[in-house]
């Protein structure tokens, strides 16, 4: 299947008091086999509401959202987190991480809660973002960088079809953009599509699409083939 990720015409309305936010006001979008789609825009713009919508933390009050074929919207909250651990990873800007619990013993969590027993697994996410070293660490004893590739190696550990991330450089260094980047690059040739809400132009470069949001809804969405690159 080609197409992994498809939003139709998404809308979510907050209420505080008489006053009433429209986040995000007919949003469509999709993401296919291999690519990687930067989402822009300006803070307050809607690209967190929009994240949680597709992810399923969220249900937005109109349109749908389909995850490798599967609808993931007017479902239980159960139902979705099954969709959910099945199909997606989740990288937040920060706090991947259980703080009480090594890096290992994160991912071994997340296998466990994923049913697996591939105790290899570990070893061979954590060599994929050069953390081997770390593996017995806790997250408050990790650098910046080093918490951020864990926290991917910890969003990938189901071989997820889908990753959203949400701001995954926004708190790092140059070298460790790069580093994550290359990652993202190196899973995209495999045919990992992953969406990312980012205000980074170096993260805009390196993705197929880039979809720029403004007050809820879509500004414009350009291709660029010809020119991503992790400059
Ligand atoms: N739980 C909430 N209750 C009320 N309003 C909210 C809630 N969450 C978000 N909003 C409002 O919805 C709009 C979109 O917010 P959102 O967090 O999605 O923007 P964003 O583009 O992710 O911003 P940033 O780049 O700063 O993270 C904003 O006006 C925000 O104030």
């Amino acid at each position: 299947m080609k197409r992994v990720l498809e939003a139709c015409q998404l809308y979510r309305f907050y209420h505080a008091g008489d006053e009433e936010t429209l986040a995000l006001r007919g949003v469509s979008l999709y993401v296919d086999v291999g690519e990687i789609v930067a989402v822009m825009g300006p803070s307050g713009s809607g690209k967190s509401t929009l994240l949680s919508c597709l992810v399923g933390l969220d249900e937005p009050d109109g349109g749908y959202v389909q995850v490798c074929g599967n609808r993931l919207t007017r479902r239980t909250e159960e139902e979705r987190a099954v969709i959910r651990g099945m199909h997606i990873g989740i990288l937040l800007q920060s706090r991947n991480l259980f703080s009480h619990l090594t890096v290992a013993d994160n991912i071994r969590l997340k296998l466990r809660q994923l049913r697996s027993k591939d105790e290899s697994k570990i070893r061979s996410l954590l060599s994929w973002v050069h953390m081997e070293e770390r593996i017995d660490a806790y997250p408050s004893q990790l650098s910046g960088g080093e918490a951020a590739r864990a926290g991917l190696a910890l969003a990938l550990c189901a071989d997820p079809k889908l990753l959203v991330a949400d701001e995954p450089t926004g708190e790092v260094d140059l070298d460790t953009e790069t580093s994550i980047l290359r990652l993202l690059d190196e899973r995209r040739s495999s045919g990992g599509a992953t969406l990312i809400a980012t205000h980074s132009d170096r993260v805009a470069a390196l993705a197929d699409r880039v979809i720029t949001i403004h007050d809820g809804r879509i500004a414009n969405e350009f291709d660029q083939p010809e020119i991503r690159s992790i400059t």
